[in-house]
């Protein structure tokens, strides 16, 4: 059940469900080839991640296309536009995300996707973007990485008519998991996954807000295909492209908004 708040002058709904809403005018496709592509993430390269991200925060307007996916377009190029300018939707994108100093720690320039969210055509805007790009491409399963990987994957399954997989920290699902451990900056973490939430076969989407070092990703790549799910491309909001994270994706597609 939904409830509605006042809060100076402004309606504010509360979702009390787990599903996210999404209705959306889903414009010209970009009419890319289908994708063919060999997997394996590569180990993680040795770029310290605290020296490459305190030069993360001059971002770029443009959208990585990856060779396979157009094969006229190479990778890191501005999308292409009617009237051949830098796709505006991606200029407000841009500028919608805040960038934090030192968070969570010195050197670190946070990119902080929760501004986004508070500009509904941004919003928007990046929801339809990852839709034209996906909703030809026979995608029965979107898979989200926790946490913000759950705010942009949902509105994105349902658009394509895909199911949302949840990747979780760990000990948060309920029943049997496999799960995959990653590496950290210091140390490591773990992702899992529901036994039986994808059927051998199935072609996913992975989609997180950021890619860093690539770790994340690859985790629940690794996760996807040791079920025999064939992982079709990952697509982020942001990636940080000192880190090198898309090297450490090996040949498997990424795709982002703004670097
Ligand atoms: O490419 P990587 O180096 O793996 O880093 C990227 C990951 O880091 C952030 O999540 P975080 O681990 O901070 O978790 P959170 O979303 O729960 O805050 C981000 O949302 C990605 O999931
Ligand atoms: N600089 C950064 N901003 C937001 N999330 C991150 N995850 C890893 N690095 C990050």
């Amino acid at each position: 059940m939904d409830h509605t708040l006042k809060i100076f002058n402004s309606d504010v709904v509360i979702v009390k469900s787990h599903t996210f809403l999404y209705s959306g005018n889903f414009v010209n496709s970009l009419k890319l080839l289908a994708p063919s592509f060999p997997s394996t993430c590569t180990k993680k390269p040795s770029t310290s991640a605290s020296t490459a991200r305190r030069g993360s925060g001059g971002r770029h307007l443009q959208a990585s296309y990856s060779a396979d996916l157009n094969p006229s377009y190479s990778s890191n190029m501005a999308p292409p536009t009617s009237d051949g300018l830098i796709d505006s939707r991606i200029a407000r994108i841009t500028s919608a995300i805040r960038v934090i100093p030192d968070f969570p720690k010195p050197g670190i320039l946070f990119q902080d996707i929760t501004t986004l969210l508070l500009d509904p055509v941004a919003f928007k805007d990046t929801i339809d973007l990852f839709v034209e790009r996906y909703k030809d491409k026979d995608i029965s399963v979107v898979a989200g990485v926790e946490a913000r990987g759950f705010i942009f994957g949902p509105p994105i399954a349902l658009a394509i008519g895909a199911k949302f997989v949840p990747m979780r920290k760990p000990n948060k699902l309920p029943g049997a998991v496999i799960s995959e451990e990653y590496s950290l900056e210091y140390g490591t973490d773990k992702i899992e996954m529901h036994v039986g939430a994808v059927q051998e076969g199935e072609r996913a989407l992975v989609i997180d807000d950021l890619i860093a070092t690539g770790g994340t990703l690859c985790a629940a790549i690794s996760l996807l295909e040791r079920v025999g799910v064939k992982v079709v491309e990952c697509a982020c909001v942001i990636e940080l492209p000192e880190l090198k994270g898309r090297e450490r994706l090996g040949d498997k597609p990424l795709y982002v908004l703004v670097s």
